[in-house]
């Protein structure tokens, strides 16, 4: 699948394509066409962390991204925003490109909380440093999370336009280059609508992510839109 992926980002050229997967398929999958991202990244550069990964392990095995704060650690590990934010300066530090995670839960957003959520992550999370070239953040509403569920175009819009404006507050100029991804049950059917929504620069894909057949199409809907 992947050198599958990997033809399809070099005729799409115009298109950033990364798989980030499991920490021991990164070494395999570098160097096959495609960017190779993590799923974490360790806090600390260096020292005695039993069972963790570093920025400059990461590097070593191939990787130039690192997701951290996927809404999975931040509830199965109970990773804070302090953390998150802590894994995300020592990539950036290490040399990777960080992907922060965030998102509300369906409650949030049933309670109408889901922008001032989210405006809270991003202030706990960003890293200060962050730089258009080193950060990018993907919003991932939870429950849209590999649940064939997505909000509307319209609540897309207003949540990627508030975590913009909060990026230019919280990072300045290099607040309007960051890449703001969409993730959640993108697929090859809603992939267009959504990339095509005002400040979603791109998506954070999951499932439809495990098969070229699926993903492909979603690099091609990206690269149509310039
Ligand atoms: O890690 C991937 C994202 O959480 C999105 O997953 P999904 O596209 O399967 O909903």
């Amino acid at each position: 699948e992947i050198d599958a992926i990997g033809a399809a980002a070099a005729a799409n050229p115009a298109v950033d394509v990364a798989i980030c997967p499991p920490f021991t398929l990164i070494a395999p999958a570098a160097g096959r066409g495609v960017a190779i991202g993590s799923q974490d990244c360790h806090a600390a550069a260096k020292g005695a962390h039993t069972g963790c990964v570093s920025a400059t392990l990461l590097i070593e095995a191939g990787a130039t991204y690192a997701i951290v704060g996927h809404s999975e650690r931040r509830q199965d590990q109970h990773e804070t925003d302090a953390e998150v934010r802590a894994k995300a300066e020592a990539a950036i530090t290490g040399g990777l490109i960080a992907i922060v995670c965030v998102g509300e839960t369906e409650a949030e957003r049933d309670a109408g909380n889901a922008v001032s959520v989210v405006e809270g992550q991003l202030t706990g999370s960003v890293p200060p440093a962050g730089t258009a070239a080193t950060l990018v953040v993907a919003y991932e509403p939870v429950w849209a999370i590999g649940t064939g569920r997505t909000p509307s175009v319209a609540d897309v819009a207003d949540m990627h336009a508030a975590i913009r404006a909060k990026l230019v507050a919280l990072l300045g100029a290099e607040g309007p280059g960051v890449r703001i991804l969409y993730g959640g049950s993108m697929n090859p059917k809603n992939a267009a609508e959504l990339l095509a929504v005002p400040d979603v620069d791109g998506g954070l894909v999951g499932g439809a992510s495990l098969t070229a057949a699926q993903f492909v199409p979603i690099i091609e809907a990206g690269a149509a839109l310039g």
